[in-house]
């Protein structure tokens, strides 16, 4: 029998329409129902049968923490059906990386789950969803896609949902890590280069079936000149949680230091990052996390540092757990 693939549609522009063919650009994301996308790809029918949700239709600029909630909970009830062999998650680009890195925290499976996306929408000339949303399908159909993690096929590679990000917001080639991707997919046929090392899916200590809400993890932009009055805002909203997206390696401006130094102090927890593509940030280089008792974010952007500190404050506020966390994930 074929594979079984449901496909959960939330929005995006691989849902989005424009007025006209030319307009690659001007559009409005979110319009296309899943049914109608998936009736324009009769070729999925040689990959898998394939079942269609509508979880969402929004821009994903506008998720919140509640539908990463709603979407995590489906994804896992549909991972522990027997009559289900792959997910995909069609989704705006502009957080794309911030749910497929959600997703591999904290669903329990196996199985293949690949999130997909567009940069032009499907009344486009050239438009890239269906060819995205081909090889989605045929990677989460096949088997040699299992216990890799959340995948993110875009642009014919196969990106790990952890490392992807969105480097270029006005080309198709537009997700890249700066790790490389793990393969490629041709035709519905995978070509595998490299497997992911950190801890995600099956391996993972956290789990959407125990999680019920997400703590309230926000972030500051560190730049030349920079005030304290955002770091000082967070710490009245309550924060659990602050980011920090620092230039250079992480560093931190000096008047923001006193300023993080005394959220700290009131016990929210202070997550050094930083604002540049790539690299990683060092523990204590730049600035003493030890003596502060800061966490560092590895080699995880801002917005990435922000959804692993979410799920690690659902089961610890111990910072040397906190670190211990974002080196293994
Ligand atoms: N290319 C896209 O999908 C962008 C859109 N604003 C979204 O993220 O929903």
């Amino acid at each position: 029998a074929q594979p079984h693939v449901v496909v959960l549609a939330t929005g995006g522009t691989i849902a989005g329409a424009g007025a006209s063919a030319a307009n690659s650009a001007t559009y409005a994301a979110a319009k296309v129902p899943v049914d109608k996308l998936l009736a324009g790809l009769p070729e999925l029918s040689s990959v898998a049968k394939v079942s269609g949700e509508q979880v969402f239709q929004i821009a994903s600029e506008s998720f919140t923490n509640e539908h990463l909630l709603k979407l995590g909970q489906r994804v896992s009830a549909l991972s522990k059906q027997p009559d289900v062999d792959g997910i995909v998650i069609t989704h705006g680009t502009d957080t794309l990386e911030e749910t497929a890195y959600f997703l591999s925290l904290v669903v329990h499976t196996t199985k293949p789950i690949v999130v997909v996306g567009s940069m032009r929408p499907g009344t486009a000339l050239s438009a890239d969803g269906a060819l995205n949303l081909y090889d989605a399908v045929s990677v989460a159909a096949s088997k040699d896609a299992a216990g890799k993690g959340v995948l993110v096929t875009m642009n014919d590679e196969i990106q790990s949902g952890r490392d992807v990000s969105k480097t270029i917001n006005i080309k198709t080639e537009a997700f890249k890590s700066q790790w490389g991707p793990l393969g490629m997919v041709v035709e519905g046929k995978n070509y595998w280069f490299r497997a992911p090392v950190k801890r995600h899916t099956m391996n993972s200590e956290f789990n959407i079936d125990d999680i019920k809400a997400l703590p309230a993890v926000d972030i500051v932009y560190g730049y030349s000149n920079m005030n304290t009055t955002g770091i000082e805002a967070y710490g009245k909203a309550g924060v659990k949680a602050l980011v920090h997206a620092g230039t250079g390696n992480g560093s931190v401006a000096a008047q923001a230091v006193d300023s993080l130094k005394a959220l700290r102090a009131q016990g929210v927890q202070i997550v050094r990052s930083a604002r540049v593509p790539d690299g990683f940030v060092l523990r204590n280089a730049e600035q003493p996390d030890d003596k502060y008792d800061w966490v560092v974010a590895h080699d995880l952007r801002p917005q990435k540092a922000r959804i692993l500190a979410m799920v690690a404050l659902t089961k610890t506020n111990d910072s040397k757990e906190l670190q211990r966390i974002f080196w293994e994930y």
